[in-house]
């Protein structure tokens, strides 16, 4: 990033008795960015966004808006605006009444109030005659949208997202992630959003942050977190991934337990005398039995298929454990169950990790 960010973050810890949760984050995040933080369960991203929100005190560090120093400032003080998996809507208010009350705090004119909301209405593709609906008589989705009109009714700098979508059906997830990408840009408000889910992370995000044990693992964009992950959690935890300890001898000569490596293979990464993980994500595989030539081969026989939608799965039984192969429908693999194969694949298609197996 060439400019400052809009959020920054420095050395931000945060212990509760002797545990750390945060352990010293910096982080900087630039004005209009969606910015997503994945992490498993307990590795701090409620925490994180419970001090960018002003919800709980740093134990050390800053966190800055813009030229303002903000971690000392009380939440209702703050320009930023929280929307939570709950929601926190008012049950027996209407859609046009929950949207408004950001406005009626600040005392603007009801005419005035009617028309931002109608204008959001609109924004959030929900019908105006949704003014006078009730919340109770509104379904998720519709909720989840008036949610999202009353938090743009605060105007606050910066948004951030609880798990919003979590408590959704499939479909619905996957209709609103796609809305909240599309009201990001027609915005341009800066969307701060923590998520469990990689694919929510995955569709919506400019960049994405992977969280583990209070610190970040890695912070890039969606593309190289899943093809150039810096560790073996940022693999696994962007998918399905097959991963094969490797070593470059003295010569660079590559070899491996696990691979036949052609001969005169190299990989840039991978230092004489050096080892660590070579991955390769399951669609790069190939059947090598019809020929064709490939950097790296592997014998196993096909254990189990799996139908996933578009896509099928395939668990290959190697003698070193189990490989995952992803094929499109139409590239179904032509080999049964307790079939022999020989699978191969490219170093272009691979990324190595330079991480102990
Ligand atoms: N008030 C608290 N007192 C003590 N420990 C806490 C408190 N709040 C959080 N923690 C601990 O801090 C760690 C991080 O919790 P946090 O809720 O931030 O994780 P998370 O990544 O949001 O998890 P989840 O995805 O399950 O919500 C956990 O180990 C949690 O037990």
């Amino acid at each position: 990033m060439d400019s400052p960010g809009l959020l920054r973050l420095r050395g931000v810890v945060k212990r509760f008795g002797n545990f750390t949760a945060l352990k010293g984050i910096d982080l900087d995040i630039a004005e209009g960015e969606f910015f997503t933080i994945v992490g498993p369960s307990g590795s701090g991203k409620s925490t994180m966004i419970r001090l960018l929100v002003g919800m709980d005190e740093v134990t050390e560090g800053e966190i800055w808006l813009r030229d303002k120093r903000i971690d000392q400032t009380p939440a209702n003080l703050r320009p930023t605006c929280m929307v939570f998996q709950s929601l926190a809507l008012f049950p027996h208010m209407t859609v046009g009444q929950n949207i408004e009350f950001p406005m009626k705090i600040r005392k603007e004119a009801p005419a005035k109030r009617r028309a931002r909301a109608e204008e959001l209405l609109d924004l959030l593709r929900l019908p105006r005659r949704y003014y006078d609906k009730r919340i109770s008589q509104c379904s998720g989705g519709e909720r989840q949208r008036v949610a999202l009109a009353r938090a743009l009714a605060f105007d606050p700098e910066i948004l951030f997202f609880d798990e919003p979508l979590s408590a959704l059906d499939y479909r619905l997830r996957k209709t609103l992630e796609k809305e909240l990408k599309d009201l990001h840009t027609r915005t341009g408000k800066t969307f701060v959003y923590i998520t469990h889910s990689l694919e929510e992370a995955m569709v919506m995000s400019d960049r994405i942050a992977i969280m583990k044990d209070g610190q970040f693992e890695q912070i890039a964009v969606a593309d190289q977190i899943y093809s150039a992950p810096v560790s073996r959690f940022v693999a696994e935890f962007m998918g399905e991934v097959n991963l094969f300890p490797l070593r470059a001898g003295a010569d660079g000569r590559i070899e491996s337990p696990t691979l036949s490596v052609r001969p005169g293979v190299a990989l840039s990464d991978l230092a004489p005398g050096h080892d660590g993980l070579l991955m390769v994500r399951p669609e790069y595989l190939r059947l090598a039995d019809s020929g064709g030539s490939f950097d790296f081969t592997l014998s196993g026989v096909v254990h189990g298929e799996y139908a996933l939608g578009s896509r099928i799965q395939y668990e290959i039984k190697t003698e070193n454990g189990m490989v995952t192969v992803e094929k499109l429908r139409e590239e179904r693999l032509s080999a049964a169950e307790g079939q022999k194969v020989t699978l191969g694949f490219n170093a272009a298609n691979t990324h190595f990790i330079g991480e102990a197996a």
